[in-house]
């Protein structure tokens, strides 16, 4: 399931193999060559290092393996007796998976300008996995399900639950992105008008593009934009075209059709939030924000609508449906 060890380049091809758009791998002009330099940092779905590579400084978002049953919260509906039915989610919720699928509608819509530039994706080679492990003293558990479980040695290795060919763990998987400066309050950066204004165009340039879900949030900003889309849905997907994945149920995609408005809706919800939060913390000394998306702000007074009062559905994932 998981990408296995290429022979050659040319076993690389565009990821992931699903209807929709897809990530071409980084063309390293010959043998992979990537000299890691630093940890940038980590979330709950990679480790990001700055590494350099054809003499370039890159910014490489090194995937961690998520426990399939966190997959966007999708985990409970896995079918686990046929690989078509795994299949059917990986290639759209997985993390590493998600994230193509964003930056390949932003290449092929010629949107790339919208977010932080990426320049394909990468399956780390054996040298350069060792390298990375023993230069910055990891280990599989620092890699292993998502940030706040990867430590917990008595969770089952997510890496070889879906092993390759001959039992071997598959390889990384990484996306290489240009490598920036994160917003840091911290540091002295200030989220002016300007810029609030700017992602927000952004979050409904990219809701016309088809991808929903950003993340908005200060934190995921990266030289004034943003680029962290581990989460995101990206159309066509069965979410909103159920007939990709013929293991739903009719109540599931009774679930979905909600949660797709929700989602919606939310994107703009957070983006509200993360002004208001800004205005709490900073308002006072560095000028109050009274750009919102919704009037009056948080959507004419709504909070972001938790999982229960949304219909008895979790608010990202769809786990439980309506009506059973
Ligand atoms: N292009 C970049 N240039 C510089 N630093 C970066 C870049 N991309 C990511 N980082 C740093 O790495 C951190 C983690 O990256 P990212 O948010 O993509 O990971 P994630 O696991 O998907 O996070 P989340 O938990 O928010 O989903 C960022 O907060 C930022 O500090």
């Amino acid at each position: 399931m998981y990408p296995d060890w290429p022979e050659s380049t040319a076993d690389l091809g565009p990821l992931p193999q699903c209807p929709g758009p897809k990530l071409e791998p980084f063309n390293f002009q010959g043998p992979q060559k990537i000299e890691f330099l630093e940890i940038l940092g980590e979330g709950q779905h990679a480790i990001v290092f700055k590494v350099k590579m054809l003499g370039q400084i890159y910014a490489l978002k090194v995937f961690r393996w998520i426990y399939d049953y966190d997959w966007l919260f999708f985990g409970e509906f896995i079918n686990r007796q046929t690989p078509e039915g795994l299949l059917a989610l990986y290639n759209y919720v997985e993390p590493f998976n998600a994230e193509c699928r964003a930056f390949g509608r932003l290449r092929e819509a010629g949107c790339e300008d919208l977010a932080v530039r990426c320049f394909g994706y990468v399956l780390l080679d054996e040298d350069h996995e060792r390298t990375m492990m023993t230069q910055f003293d990891l280990n599989k558990w620092s890699f292993n399900g998502d940030i706040e479980d990867a430590g917990y040695i008595d969770n089952e290795e997510q890496r070889l639950v879906y092993p390759g060919k001959n039992g071997r763990p598959p390889p990384f998987r990484c996306i290489v992105k240009a490598f920036g400066n994160a917003f840091d309050e911290d540091e002295g950066d200030v989220l002016r008008p300007g810029l609030a204004r700017q992602l927000l165009r952004s979050v409904i340039k990219l809701q016309k593009l088809g991808i929903l879900d950003t993340d908005v949030a200060i934190r995921q900003v990266i030289d004034n934009k943003l680029g962290d889309f581990s989460t995101s849905i990206t159309l066509p997907h069965f979410i909103t075209n159920p007939e990709l994945n013929r293991h739903l149920t009719p109540a599931m995609i009774e679930s979905m059709e909600r949660q797709t408005f929700v989602i919606c809706v939310n994107d703009y919800l957070a983006f509200d939030s993360m002004i208001e939060t800004w205005n709490d913390e900073y308002g006072r000394d560095k000028g109050r924000l009274s750009i919102q998306a919704f009037p009056e702000g948080r959507g004419c007074r709504h909070k972001p609508r938790s999982a229960e009062k949304a219909g008895g559905t979790d608010i990202k994932g769809f786990c439980a449906p309506v009506r059973s």
